[in-house]
């Protein structure tokens, strides 16, 4: 008979700081992954606050990052319960969790990024081994540590022809996997995170849905073009980026002293999230024929139809389509990477970080 495959959890918040994905995912013994059951839980407002203003230095810094890392190990011990329940499963029928913590840092150029949590009161609390930390040793390898989903990507969608993956989250991340060679992939630039900024600021909404508010403004040619020199964009890959390098003062420098309605400025960034991206696979895969896209940008209705109006030549399709959900693949890939970490697998793709060669990734705190 069949030995039941373990089961893992995997546990994402990540830089557009919406919530926390946590998935159970049975996985088999050369990485194959599935999701087996999923929760989602949005931050309450004391804890979204005290992450945001952990994104840039102020008073009392380690204090104050030291109770975010409890308070967040404390949510996302809430939510693993809620996942078992759900699932009708116990703590002792998981292999381990992998938790990402929650990036306040990312600051390659000085040989660190930070995503604090306080993973050994996450095992404490569940009774889970917990794997954490999952950037610092591609790092200390002379790597970015991030993005680190492409290894997964190419595991989970591989195909017969030459495909993208474009994660929209907070920041844009495209893995881009060729039918025969090796696997790119690259932080791109700015996914929701401006336009979540701009809606907050000027619609106190957090999200714009279906990006409705956009589609009711009009293209600033001119600031669109101001923010596309920007040189990250140039850049030749490995690259990763964040909140410290795209935030409201980056979109308020760009827009300078010229007065554009704040509808305009939203559809101007939503070109931008659109055009950057576009604009990636053209210049590193020109031969991709399908694009997949995942994050919670899969869910904006008119910047997929955007996308498609740009790049009629590829087959653009959500995550959801090919059987992975578009907001949950990123948690999927914490619980991949926890399992690889328990089976000593190398997880990082040099190619992508920059990093000197493979690594095993994250630390464990066992329950
Ligand atoms: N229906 C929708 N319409 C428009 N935008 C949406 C919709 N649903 C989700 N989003 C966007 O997706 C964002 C959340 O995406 P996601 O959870 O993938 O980001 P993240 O994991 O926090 O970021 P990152 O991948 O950069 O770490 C929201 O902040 C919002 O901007
Ligand atoms: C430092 C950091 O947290 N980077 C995130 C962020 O969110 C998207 C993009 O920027 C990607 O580089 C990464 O997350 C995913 C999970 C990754 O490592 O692949």
């Amino acid at each position: 008979m069949n030995q039941p495959r373990p089961l893992f959890i995997g546990i994402m918040s990540g830089t557009s700081l919406d919530g926390i994905d946590a998935v159970l995912a049975s996985i088999g013994s050369d990485g194959e992954a599935a999701i087996e059951a999923a929760q989602s839980a949005p931050f309450s407002e004391g804890l979204r606050k005290a992450l945001f203003d952990l994104q840039s230095s102020g008073p009392d810094e380690i204090h104050r990052e030291n109770e975010a890392a409890n308070a967040l190990a404390q949510a996302y011990g809430g939510l693993v319960k809620a996942l078992l329940n759900h699932a009708r499963k116990k703590a002792s029928d998981i292999t381990a969790i992998g938790a990402h913590g929650q990036t306040i840092r990312h600051q390659p150029q000085f040989g660190y990024t930070h995503q604090t949590l306080n993973p050994a009161l996450l095992a404490e609390i569940t009774g889970i081994d917990v794997v954490a930390d999952f950037r610092s040793r591609d790092l200390a390898a002379g790597g970015h540590g991030a993005p680190l989903v492409p290894a997964f990507h190419a595991q989970q969608f591989q195909s017969d022809v030459d495909v993208a993956i474009l994660n929209l989250g907070g920041i844009a991340n495209l893995t881009l996997l060729p039918k025969i060679g090796e696997v790119k992939g690259f932080d791109c630039g700015p996914g929701n995170m401006l336009m979540d900024a701009w809606i907050e600021q000027h619609q106190q909404k957090s999200f714009d849905q279906d990006g409705t508010w956009a589609t009711q403004g009009r293209l600033h040619e001119e600031l669109l073009a101001r923010m596309l020199s920007d040189p990250f964009f140039k850049k030749a890959p490995p690259k990763s980026t964040g909140r410290d390098d795209f935030h409201l003062a980056w979109l308020e420098k760009h827009i300078a002293k010229e007065v554009i309605e704040a509808v305009d400025v939203q559809m101007s960034l939503l070109h931008l999230t659109v055009l950057s991206t576009l604009e990636a696979v053209m210049l590193h895969a020109p031969q991709t024929q399908k694009l997949i896209v995942c994050g919670g940008g899969a869910k904006n209705i008119a910047l997929m139809n955007l996308m498609r109006t740009k790049a009629p030549q590829l087959e653009i399709i959500s995550s959801d389509s090919v059987g992975v959900d578009a907001q949950l693949v990123e948690a999927l890939a914490f619980a991949w990477l926890a399992w690889a970490h328990k089976e000593k697998r190398p997880a990082n793709l040099p190619a992508v970080t920059g990093a000197k060669g493979l690594r095993i990734l994250g630390a464990c705190y066992p329950a």
